[in-house]
């Protein structure tokens, strides 16, 4: 499932040294040794306590964990929204992800230069978010007028349409990104072939300084950060990317140790990881056998077939069931076999949506 998060924010706000922590990860990882082939492209493991977990109990030859996809844009600058700088190529560059990771610098150091002259991080937002906004209000203004005139004439679907555009329209007048209006099912389904920027799932990721890594809570700038997400209902993740290039260097217990150093339990660069993948309604299923455990990503809401297409489309042209157990019923059993004495194993059919954390074998005859 490739969906990929693209990384976007000012320049010298700390983009490079978070990406190349990304890749740095990617790069140690044995099961992504072409991680790092397009250099735009960083492939990461998604990290599971449950894979090994699972390893554990079924002792497999092999476990192989799920992927995620980080994509570097390059820097953009105020004006982007009319071509300036790299401008039309940071729109395209947006338009090609599915969700959008917002560096803000929230770290003071008088060497290294802010475009603006110093550190503000709702000030830095804005400007990103509004050269965005700008964008779609011009993809919308192309259709606007002509709508418009259709409406008029009372032609039916023409008015429908008007609708959209009009609340869109007014709300990017007002600065507001298309996320924050709310469409019904129905005009959703329309929005979504406009292929708006504002429209993508976003997370910022407030990047401090290495001796403010630990009270964050009374860093003011990461609390305007927070404030300003809320209203908008995002998430915020506190990184310093100069200290998760480090860690990206380590792996097992060499990484744990240096957390504890750190006296942090969990690397911003993994929380960065598991909230992007929520961010996008992504989940994981788990297939394990002896020859070997896997986690597989699915999009929420996938039946049983969908989701045995992840693995192999026959499985999905062919699929009989799936022989399903929840992670926690496993776990509790202790293994399949008890799992299934204890009635835990479920047969589930075409129609079943399948839940992270399902363990899955599937059945299929091609
Ligand atoms: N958390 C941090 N604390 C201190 N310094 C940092 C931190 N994060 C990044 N830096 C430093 O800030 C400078 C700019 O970082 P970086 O090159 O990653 O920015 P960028 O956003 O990629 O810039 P550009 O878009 O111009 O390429 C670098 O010298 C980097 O080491």
């Amino acid at each position: 499932m490739s969906l990929t998060a693209g990384i976007v924010g000012l320049p010298n706000v700390g983009k490079s040294t978070l990406f190349n922590a990304i890749t740095q990860a990617g790069a140690l990882s044995a099961n992504y040794p072409f991680a790092t082939i397009d250099p735009n492209v960083g492939i990461v493991e998604v990290p599971d306590h449950r894979l090994q977990t699972l390893t554990e109990m079924v002792n497999p030859k092999k476990t192989v964990p799920t992927s995620f996809e980080f994509t570097d844009i390059a820097g953009i600058v105020e004006g982007a929204s009319k071509g300036e700088g790299l401008g039309n190529q940071f729109l395209s560059h947006i338009r090609q992800v599915d969700a959008i990771c917002h560096v803000v610098r929230c770290f003071e150091d008088e060497n290294i230069t802010h475009v603006s002259g110093h550190v503000d991080p709702i000030s830095d937002i804005e400007t990103i978010n509004l050269e965005l906004i700008l964008a779609d209000l011009e993809t919308i203004m192309k259709r606007y007028d002509k709508v418009a005139k259709l409406a008029k004439q009372k032609v039916k679907d023409a008015q429908y349409e008007f609708e959209i555009l009009e609340k869109l329209k007014d709300a990017f007048e007002n600065e507001k990104p298309a996320r924050a209006i709310e469409f019904t099912k129905e005009q959703e389904k329309y929005v979504k072939q406009l292929h708006l920027l504002t429209i993508k799932p976003i997370l910022y990721v407030a990047n401090v300084g290495e001796d403010e890594l630990l009270d964050v809570e009374d860093n003011e700038n990461v609390q305007k950060v927070k404030e300003y997400a809320a209203n908008e209902g995002a998430e915020v993740i506190v990184v310093c990317a100069k200290v998760e290039s480090e860690i990206a260097e380590l792996e097992g217990e060499e990484k744990e140790e240096f957390l504890q150093e750190l006296g942090i339990e969990e690397s911003g660069l993994d929380q960065l990881i598991k909230a992007s993948y929520n961010m996008l309604g992504l989940a994981t299923y788990f297939t394990a056998g002896e020859q070997e455990v896997k986690a597989w990503t699915f999009r929420k809401g996938m039946t049983a077939p969908q989701a045995a297409g992840i693995i192999h489309s026959d499985f999905e042209r062919g699929f009989i069931r799936a022989e399903t157990v929840s992670y926690n019923d496993l776990v509790e059993a202790g293994s399949m076999a008890k799992a299934k004495d204890a009635g835990n194993v479920r047969l589930e059919g075409k129609e079943y949506i399948v839940q992270d954390g399902d363990v899955i074998h599937f059945r299929f005859n091609v």
